[in-house]
């Protein structure tokens, strides 16, 4: 009787667990609906456009696709896309701003002040002030930092001045002294250099050192000292900082981009809280944008996040651009042997001329060029306001729009049929002026105001590294040609600008030393 009992139990329990395991599947199905392309826009993106193009016959026509019952449309035709970076009339009804609103709140501006932030002073207003000196134009704080942001980073007197101090940041740290600096990076899973402290990774070289430079040149020495581990917390906050963009859960501050963001957001509420007088080595942008911020009693998590994103715009792209500029030229002897013969007059009064290398070197151009064709992945936002039709297809107000800055560079049509080689030629019969589809930078109204000092100091970091080292390629003894596979870049998660490589990718130099530090 018992055993009947018990058989009848698992019996009752098997069927339980086959009704428990059919309900998860529903469930499972009726959620993957739900998220529609939400798991391949966050687990491989780039595919997921391409399948979208792929999926049209590479018309190039708009498409859509559903992300938790959210509608996007997306854009592929180059044609559509540098007319939405331009401005043109027909793209009147696609608002940027908004996003720009979204991404303030996700660096921790709250909506009150990005309200307020929006608001252009009126007479009789609160945040009206006549006569006033540091605002005579009167704008609202987001036109106001627009302005600063071009005054800071394109005035020439302004750009001279920051780029020749990131080159002395530069100067400073790329001696044989501080190559131990260079042996890895935190979270890299790559192999380590064997032994001598000449032996780096390229990528902890070239990010560690430009996001050092980057931070001085802006912030001083202030952050430093909040700080000591400020430059790997940004880059990590940069490597991890598309969680934060999408908007996906912080698993109760678990996820890996809140240890960094946290500690960069206490270093920056530190440096704001010094009186004036005691960040005398601040940048002239952040010496209006704290004063502007104080004279509307903005909170202060606010005024940290606004600075915070001042900060990531400067970071998000260049060190990882620089580090695949310089991957391309240490890879290829031909390419190094052009940009050491190029680098040369440059260096003809002892000092280094940046303004010599970024209008004299063709050949360091192409590569730079060529370079940016294939990194740029970063996504544009606008959202509809009003209907706009595109060759007969109605794009509906209030959906956002995703403007991939890649298919620019990847398409068959526009660059011919060897669009996936790394071609430097292509920017030497044609230079970047004259390829009206090349926007690495954007363009029209959010065109990259940091594209000069950009360019300066890429260059700036390959003529002092190229001058001081004698730079090889390590051997890679387990590979079949003996020398280290070219890195893959990381395409997988959705971006928030330049990709790096893999995880576990790399390139490994040896670098022997060939005037030092004091001979320049
Ligand atoms: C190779 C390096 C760089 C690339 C490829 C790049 C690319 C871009 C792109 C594509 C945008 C437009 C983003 C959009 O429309 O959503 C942008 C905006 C911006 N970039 Fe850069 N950038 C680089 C370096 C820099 C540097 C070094 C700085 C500052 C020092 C900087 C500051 C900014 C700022 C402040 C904006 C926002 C402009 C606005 O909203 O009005 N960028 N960048």
């Amino acid at each position: 009787m018992e055993v009947h009992s018990e058989t009848m139990d698992l019996a009752l329990r098997a069927q339980l667990l086959v009704l428990k395991l059919h309900l998860l599947a529903i469930v499972y199905h009726e959620l993957k609906k739900g998220i529609g392309h939400l798991h391949p826009f966050l687990t491989n993106c780039h595919q997921l456009i391409d399948n979208a193009v792929s999926h049209f016959g590479h018309t190039d026509e708009p498409f859509a696709f559903n992300i938790c019952g959210v509608t996007i449309y997306g854009l592929s035709r180059p044609e559509d896309v540098t007319d939405i970076l331009d401005g043109a009339s027909w793209t009147h009804g696609m608002d940027f701003e908004f996003f720009v609103f979204e991404v303030m709140q996700k660096f921790g501006v709250s909506p009150e002040e990005v309200e307020r932030a929006k608001h252009t002073p009126k007479p009789g207003d609160a945040l009206y002030i006549e006569n006033d000196s540091s605002n005579p134009r009167h704008l609202s704080l987001i036109h106001f930092v627009q302005d600063l942001y071009k005054k800071q980073l394109l005035d020439s007197t302004n750009l001279d001045r920051m780029s020749k101090a990131f080159s002395s940041c530069l100067l400073e740290k790329l001696t044989s002294e501080h190559l131990d600096l260079y042996r890895g990076y935190p979270g890299s899973i790559g192999p380590a250099p064997s032994s001598a402290g000449r032996e780096i990774s390229l990528y902890s070289l070239v990010t560690r050192s430009m996001v050092d430079a980057t931070l001085r040149c802006f912030f001083g020495p202030y952050l430093h000292e909040f700080e000591p581990d400020i430059v790997d917390q940004a880059i990590q906050f940069n490597t991890h900082a598309w969680i934060l963009f999408y908007g996906l859960p912080d698993f109760f501050g678990y996820a890996p981009v809140c240890g960094p963001r946290d500690k960069l957001r206490a270093a920056l509420r530190a440096f704001i809280s010094l009186p004036e007088e005691q960040r005398s080595e601040q940048c002239l942008a952040f010496k209006h944008l704290l004063r502007r911020m104080e004279v509307m009693e903005m909170d202060m998590e606010s005024r940290v996040g606004l600075l915070f994103l001042f900060f990531f715009a400067s970071i998000a792209n260049e060190q990882v651009a620089c580090f695949w500029f310089m991957a391309h030229i240490v890879y290829d002897k031909e390419l190094l042997d052009i940009a050491r013969k190029e680098i040369e007059p440059a260096w003809q009064s002892g000092e280094l001329d940046v303004k010599y290398l970024t209008s004299k070197c063709p050949g360091i151009d192409s590569v730079f060029n060529e370079m940016l064709r294939q990194r740029t992945n970063t996504f544009g936002w606008r959202i509809m306001k009003e209907k706009t039709v595109i060759r007969g297809k109605e794009l509906l107000p209030g959906t956002p729009v995703l403007i991939p800055i890649r298919v620019l560079h990847t398409n068959q049509r526009v660059w011919g049929s060897d669009v996936e080689e790394f071609n430097t030629a292509r920017f030497v019969k044609k230079t970047a002026a004259r390829q009206p589809y090349y926007r690495p930078f954007a363009g029209g109204p959010t065109f990259c105001p940091g594209r000069v000092l950009a360019k300066r100091e890429t260059y700036a970091f390959l003529a002092i590294l190229l001058r001081r080292f004698d730079v090889k390629l390590l051997p890679s003894p387990g590979s079949p040609n003996g020398k280290q596979a070219f890195p893959l870049m990381e395409t997988l998660r959705p971006p928030t600008g330049v990709k790096g490589p893999r995880p576990d990718m790399d390139l490994f130099l040896s670098l022997d030393e060939r005037i030092s530090e004091k001979q320049t």
